[in-house]
């Protein structure tokens, strides 16, 4: 009830605040009464401008989008070609034909269908893979195979090393030998599986150098297709790619080759349509709630980027049953995106002082004496979180929530008040010094936080710690979302005048110029890559669907932020993006 939110507001208690279903913009309702009372005199106050564009999807077409694909005559169909496929499954049987089937299946999105015939066939190659070395030590087969076999069975978490590879490779100069270069399909797969490289992995650093140079230089003589495949994996490889986001692609390139199964192909594109539709439902409510809650009027000088945003989140976790992790991952996005304003943009230091407070100490009446549209955010965040912590509480049974996600907002707005007080006094910290803040500004922490507990993974005894025990990931994860957000942003960031990022601090510090900062930064994101892989690769298999979205994570800002501020500024790739993914189904006969 509204009152219950205004008497929570003037006296809180500590007790959970959820608006009341259809109770349009709660927060405006206090507030206003209550700027009147402190008196503030906003005029005087020089407020700076991002000048971000107004959004650029109307909601009422996001509320209007509809599937034919959504009805039961598809997902029967879809459900007998998985059957189709399963038999496919059985009648491949040498491990090449495996490993093509299962690298097409995951390229296609359809891997959620075939777990298991996934990890039986794994299970074959794997012990193929061990015998053979143990009988013939040093033969080598193809490099595509092996490369992609290496690929394979790390992602999936096996055992393999290294040293796969070194056959490949000359004994004297320790560099792969010149005459593999003309495998083009093998120097894609190479590029591919150093990619999955660990720390002191250096035969696959030679790979990565290797397949690279050989790549670029072949280019030129190669066909259109097979260009187009080799540019592609050049810009940003498989690994750092949200594999989703790719599927239409990968369908485009599977119907150009006349070797592709029509029934694995028919599958692909009914799936995309039919998540398509299950993602537009998830969008039309989200768009709902957004209207709803009136943020967006109060808040003028923040991002009104809810379309980004939940496309983030379908980055994170595109699969159907993870619609209330999108849902509550959209939120949070939204707030992240929105309070990084009021630091970056709109608040005085005095004002962001009490705003910390307000956040550290999880109290309303620290916000009295802010402005309304900062009490309003304020108030969005504590009721947000409240209602997040109640409907997993009541629908999981984890407990207790609030504790861990208030330390995380805490540390979140702690970290963004830093920045903002470098920037008012004009200081440039060291690299160091900036990253030992800003690992913890990304928002990995936040984010993080609240994917572990409402992704759909099943609750086990190792689930209970694994914050506490992996804050190693969340620091490398944290570390590619915040460099990632810096080379995408920190040019439009300058000309504004912002806080200093990695770029600007490395700059000044080693006094280069930007493009060898960005290289630095280009370094320091490839080796924090190879931890995460160490991190991740490792972890038990029940962990998997967490593990898999929090690299996901790090795949969806290495695609956003790649040609510039692909969050900020909507009218780029991320439209066109957003508008394949969600708008436009694939074109099937039926
Ligand atoms: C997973 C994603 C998309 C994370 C990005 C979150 C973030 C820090 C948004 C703020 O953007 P910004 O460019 O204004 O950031 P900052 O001001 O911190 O540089």
């Amino acid at each position: 009830m509204p009152g219950d939110l205004v008497s929570a507001a003037k006296n809180p208690v500590g007790g959970h605040v959820v608006p009341a279903a259809g109770f349009h913009n709660p927060w405006l309702a206090i507030t206003r009464s209550e700027l009147c009372a402190s008196g503030f005199a906003l005029h005087d106050i020089h407020r700076r401008s991002a000048n971000y564009k107004p959004n650029i999807w109307k909601y009422d077409f996001l509320e209007s989008l509809d599937s034919i694909y959504d009805g039961p005559e598809y997902k029967r169909r879809a459900e007998k070609l998985i059957e189709d496929v399963r038999i496919i499954f059985g009648e491949a049987v040498d491990s090449e034909a495996k490993l093509e089937l299962i690298d097409s299946v995951q390229k296609l999105g359809l891997a959620i269908h075939f777990d298991m015939e996934i990890k039986a066939a794994l299970d074959t190659i794997a012990i193929a893979s061990i015998n053979k070395n143990n009988q013939s030590p040093g033969e080598v087969g193809p490099l595509y195979v092996t490369a992609l076999c290496f690929k394979l069975l790390r992602q999936h978490g096996y055992g393999v090393s290294q040293d796969m590879f070194s056959g490949f490779m000359d004994e004297k100069t320790g560099t792969f030998r010149k005459s593999t270069h003309e495998d083009i399909k093998g120097m894609l797969e190479l590029l591919e599986a150093s990619h999955l490289a660990l720390e002191g992995e250096d035969i696959l650093d030679e790979a990565r150098e290797f397949s690279t140079t050989t790549l670029e230089e072949a280019i030129p003589n190669l066909d259109g297709h097979r260009a187009k495949q080799v540019a592609h994996a050049l810009e940003l490889p498989s690994h750092r790619r949200v594999q989703w986001f790719d599927v239409k692609w990968h369908i485009n390139v599977k119907e150009k080759d006349r070797h592709t199964n029509a029934i694995l192909l028919e599958l692909a594109k009914l799936n995309f349509n039919v998540i398509q539709a299950t993602l537009q439902k998830d969008l039309k409510e989200l768009s709902r709630w957004w209207r709803n809650l009136g943020l967006r009027e109060s808040l003028s000088f923040a991002r009104d980027r809810l379309v980004e945003t939940f496309i983030c989140s379908v980055g994170f976790a595109f699969e159907p049953e993870n619609r209330c992790f999108r849902k509550w991952l959209t939120k949070v996005l939204i707030l992240v995106a929105i309070i990084d304003d009021v630091y970056d943009v709109y608040g005085t230091l005095e004002e962001l002082t009490h705003f910390t407070n307000a956040v550290t100490r999880w109290d309303v009446r620290e916000t009295q004496q802010l402005p309304e549209c900062m009490k309003t955010c304020f108030l969005a965040l504590y009721n947000t979180v409240n209602e997040f912590v109640n409907e997993v509480q009541r629908e999981k049974g984890w407990d207790p929530l609030l504790p861990h996600l208030k330390k995380v907002w805490a540390g979140f707005c702690n970290a963004l008040f830093v920045e903002a007080k470098w920037y008012n006094t004009g200081y440039t910290p060291s690299l160091e010094e900036y990253l030992s803040n800003a690992w913890i500004s990304s928002s990995g922490s936040v984010l993080l936080a609240h994917a572990f507990f409402c992704l759909e993974h099943k609750v086990t005894e190792e689930h209970e710690n694994f914050m506490e025990k992996n804050k190693e990931l969340l620091y490398n994860l944290s570390m590619i979302i915040r460099l990632c957000n810096d080379l995408g942003t920190s040019s439009a960031e300058v000309e504004r005048g912002d806080a200093p990022s990695s770029i600007l601090c490395y700059m000044r510090e080693e006094n280069v110029l930007e493009e060898i900062a960005r290289k630095h930064i280009e370094g320091m994101i490839n080796r924090t890559w190879k931890r995460l892989n160490g991190q991740c690769f490792t972890q038990l298999p029940t962990l998997q669907p967490f593990i898999n979205m929090a690299m996901n994570i790090a795949r969806v800002v290495h695609g956003l932020y790649r040609h510039g501020d692909g969050f900020g500024v909507q009218d780029g790739e991320t439209r066109n993006n957003i508008q394949s993914l969600v708008v436009e189904p694939l074109i099937m006969h039926y």
